[in-house]
């Protein structure tokens, strides 16, 4: 194998020929070119890794000509081939950028030493910006948890059109995380280091929206008694998320249109138009060309917004991501509270087999609450039933039925027990504290302990 590409330019053939004989019995891979409009055309199909450039080359032969060329190789390290007389060009060179120059004539033991240690350079830093760019890739999709089919066809889209200014829409159920994959997608393009500013279109009022966005000018109104800027300029050169935008007033969509139309707005009450660069991702549960039919939604901004469509979909249709979501969030709650925690099989069953209508957001929810009352790192499903009573009519605790039919009465002693159980547990033995968290008196309670002969 070569050890790495060169592309040497120089208009001597002499010296080409010469050159090209020793570089390739060191184990390069050698292309020659004699000017710059050749050495442009060998690089669109030889991928050089480092080029040796003569400054003084036709048909003008001059060096400043060359040197301002140097630009297009840059992203190679360039050594400088020169002729005594133009050292100080080939200094000039290096502050352009160069990576070092060797005066003819030529010695081959230092040619070889220097394009030596700049392709070891090179590859090193080559590595490191891959790095750089894989672990960015990591970390931007690092939130998004899931392996099913439809998530891993997710992360894909995600990585082809983030780099892209494309707009995208991200339609799906409430709790399915467009908010997440909208954040995905700003930090994995260019904008990555510059803000995200997420607007919740239906949490602002009509009324607040215009000023919120756009900002306004002192004296627009009431109180503005300074200018502010909105939430657009603090998106400027990076992404605005609007979400929900399906709950957008319509005289807004007008004035939104028109940004997206002309990159540029007025603030309240200013008379100074605004030029703004902003990538836009919108999010929306609504049916969007539903409420274009019916007219709650302009139909411009809809094709304007639109772009890429990414749909998330109901957690319950890719129950297979569940154990991993639920290992994320445990996970994220031993980082919060340093303690460690697990579901015991029944809890774990109890969480894969419901329907969580609330998708991701519910399915985090519920676990957090019931992290929060259980005990001994363990969270079971005495712990479970303690915040969904409706639980222990799930599979794994059966209604009990025998030839007399449904014993209601026994059903509701054996849960009683549990919960008193559970009660003493978490007020660790203090009946009044137990009394409280049950709902009951702490007489009630004593009566209960004594009517089934509890050890509490
Ligand atoms: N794939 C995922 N991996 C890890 N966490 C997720 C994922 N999807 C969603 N979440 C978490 O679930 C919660 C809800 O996600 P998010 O706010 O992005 O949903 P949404 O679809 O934007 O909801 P809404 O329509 O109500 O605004 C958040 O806490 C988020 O961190």
């Amino acid at each position: 194998m070569a050890k790495g590409n060169i592309l040497l330019v120089d208009d001597e053939p002499a010296f080409r020929q010469l050159a090209q004989s020793w570089l390739s019995q060191s184990g390069y891979q050698v292309e020659t070119a004699a000017d710059l409009a050749a050495a442009r055309a060998q690089l669109k199909r030889f991928d050089a890794d480092l080029i040796l450039l003569d400054l003084s080359l036709p048909p003008e032969f001059d060096p400043l000509h060359t040197l301002q060329a140097m630009a297009e190789f840059n992203s190679r390290p360039v050594i400088i081939l020169t002729g005594h007389a133009e050292r100080q060009l080939a200094l000039d060179a290096i502050a352009l950028g160069a990576w070092d120059f060797i005066a003819k004539p030529v010695d081959p033991d230092l040619l070889a030493v220097v394009i030596k240690r700049a392709l070891n350079k090179h590859h090193l830093d080559t590595e490191l910006q891959q790095l750089k760019q894989q672990q960015q890739t990591d970390a931007g999709l690092q939130r998004l948890i899931g392996v099913s089919t439809p998530m891993i066809a997710m992360r894909t889209l995600i990585q082809r059109i983030a780099p892209t200014d494309v707009r995208v829409l991200v339609t799906g159920p409430s709790g399915t995380g467009k908010e997440v994959v909208s954040r995905a997608l700003h930090e994995l393009s260019r904008r990555a280091r510059q803000p995200f500013v997420s607007v919740h279109c239906g949490a602002i009022p009509a009324e607040l929206l215009e000023s919120e966005l756009f900002g306004y000018v002192k004296g627009a109104f009431t109180g503005a008694d300074k200018d502010r800027p909105g939430l657009l300029k603090m998106a400027d050169n990076g992404t605005l998320f609007l979400d929900e935008i399906g709950e957008m007033p319509l005289p807004m969509q007008v004035k939104l249109l028109r940004v997206l139309q002309e990159g540029t707005y007025f603030p309240v009450g200013g008379r100074e138009q605004q030029k703004i660069d902003v990538r836009l991702i919108s999010a929306t549960n609504a049916n969007l060309p539903q409420l274009v039919q019916k007219g709650l939604f302009r139909e411009d901004l809809y094709y304007r917004i639109k772009g890429i469509t990414l749909e998330t979909i109901a957690l319950a249709e890719r129950r297979q991501d569940i154990p991993l979501l639920l290992q994320f969030f445990l996970e994220q709650l031993l980082r919060q509270h340093k303690q460690e925690l697990k579901l015991d099989s029944t809890a774990l069953s109890w969480f894969l087999q419901r329907d969580w209508p609330g998708n991701i957001r519910e399915l985090k929810n519920t676990l957090e609450s019931v992290a929060a009352v259980a005990q001994g790192g363990v969270i079971s499903m005495a712990d479970i039933s303690l915040l969904h009573p409706e639980a222990v009519s799930s599979e794994e605790y059966p209604l009990e039925s025998n030839h007399d039919g449904l014993q209601l009465d026994r059903a509701v002693q054996q849960l009683e027990v549990r919960y008193i159980n559970k009660a003493m547990q978490l007020s660790g033995g203090n009946k009044s504290r137990a009394a409280l968290l049950l709902g009951l008196s702490r007489q009630g309670l004593l009566k209960k302990i004594d009517r089934y002969g509890l050890s509490v």
